[in-house]
């Protein structure tokens, strides 16, 4: 039997799936990996199911010609962990979760697009203040949503249900700014540059990969380029945001607000950021319900069973 490692506890369908195929340890932690445990789990498991924080580098695997571990099962859809290149060129194969994951993180990008326009977060912490001091006709004015502009960066699976959900479900106009033009379900321009899309759009959505080409791609020349009511969200990865642009935006009063699932340095939030009321900040909430979990799970059970059995693997990456 194949010796696997799940990186974290997992759901119980996940672990039952994978016991069902393989011989299983369980890291008894909710941190990531540390570069030590990584070393040494490419030299004694055959497979591992890794997920977000579990950081494998070249210099991971320099001491190995070709490791034991042959397979590592990523527990996500974003790799930006792995170096996937590396991983090929020592014979390890990786793969990815798409899809499980497309629909639940665009429900929270709606979430933060709704709550940091119409001042949610804000609002909540007013009444649980106890210094509401009830309804008035200027009170807490934000911006209406419906009938706006939404511009989408990186117009792929999650990019594209976040623009359904808006254009269908709120009657936006829709911009996107892709690295190839996309063929979508919904009316949508495409722009090259991705300031011009930055200044037209109400709402800006960050759903790009991390990679070393989207590295700050929303910078302080993007940031200052959006209108004084608009609104940045980021379901992708923290570091495709410069973080100190984008607080010295929203102190400024550059932009209007900012809903945030993930960060530069996470788990790490700046307390500037903290400071700031238009900022809501969700902690990497994207996937968080136990089906989705459940969905990812068992995708990445069927491709670690496939690698094993000398099959295709459906979501290789590498
Ligand atoms: N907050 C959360 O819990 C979650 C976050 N994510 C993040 O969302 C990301 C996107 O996921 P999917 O939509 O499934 O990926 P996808 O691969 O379907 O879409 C990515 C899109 O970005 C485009 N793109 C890639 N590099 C680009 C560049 N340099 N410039 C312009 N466009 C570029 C691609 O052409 C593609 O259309 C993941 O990589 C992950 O980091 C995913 C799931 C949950
Ligand atoms: O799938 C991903 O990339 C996540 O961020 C967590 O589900």
């Amino acid at each position: 039997m194949k010796r696997i490692l799940l990186s974290r506890p997992m759901p119980p369908a996940t672990i039952r799936a994978a016991e069902a195929l393989f011989e299983v340890e369980i890291r008894n932690s909710i941190k990531p990996m540390t570069p030590a445990e990584i070393r040494s789990g490419l030299a004694v498991f055959d497979g591992m199911m890794l997920t977000l924080g579990d950081v494998v580098t070249a210099e991971a695997l320099q001491d190995f010609g070709r490791p034991r571990c042959k397979m590592l099962a990523n527990f996500g859809v974003g790799y930006n962990h792995i170096d996937t290149e590396a991983c090929r060129a020592h014979g390890v194969t990786v793969s990815n979760t798409p899809g499980a994951v497309t629909d639940a993180t665009a429900d929270v990008a709606l979430t933060l697009i709704l709550m940091t326009c119409r001042r949610a977060g804000e609002a909540e912490r007013l009444v649980r203040s106890g210094k509401w001091e009830g309804w008035h006709p200027t009170q807490m004015l934000g911006t209406h949503v419906s009938g706006r502009k939404l511009g989408v960066i990186g117009m792929g699976r999650i990019g594209q249900a976040v623009a359904q959900r808006c254009h269908f479900g709120f009657g936006m106009e829709v911009g996107y700014f892709n690295r190839s033009a996309k063929d979508l379900a919904l009316p949508a321009q495409r722009f090259d540059s991705l300031t011009d899309m930055a200044g037209w759009a109400d709402v800006l959505v960050v759903a790009v990969p991390a990679s070393d080409e989207t590295h700050h791609l929303v910078d302080a020349a993007v940031l200052g380029a959006m209108q004084p009511h608009g609104v940045l969200v980021n379901i992708a990865r923290g570091d495709i945001v410069e973080e100190a642009a984008l607080i010295a935006a929203l102190q400024s009063g550059q932009i209007g607000g900012v809903g945030l699932d993930v960060y530069e340095f996470e788990p790490k939030v700046p307390a500037a950021l903290i400071a700031q009321e238009n900022a809501v900040l969700l902690p990497h909430l994207g996937t968080a319900a136990l089906d989705i979990r459940e969905d990812m799970g068992a995708m990445a059970v069927e491709n670690l069973r496939a690698h094993f059995a000398g099959e295709a693997v459906p979501n290789q990456v590498n």
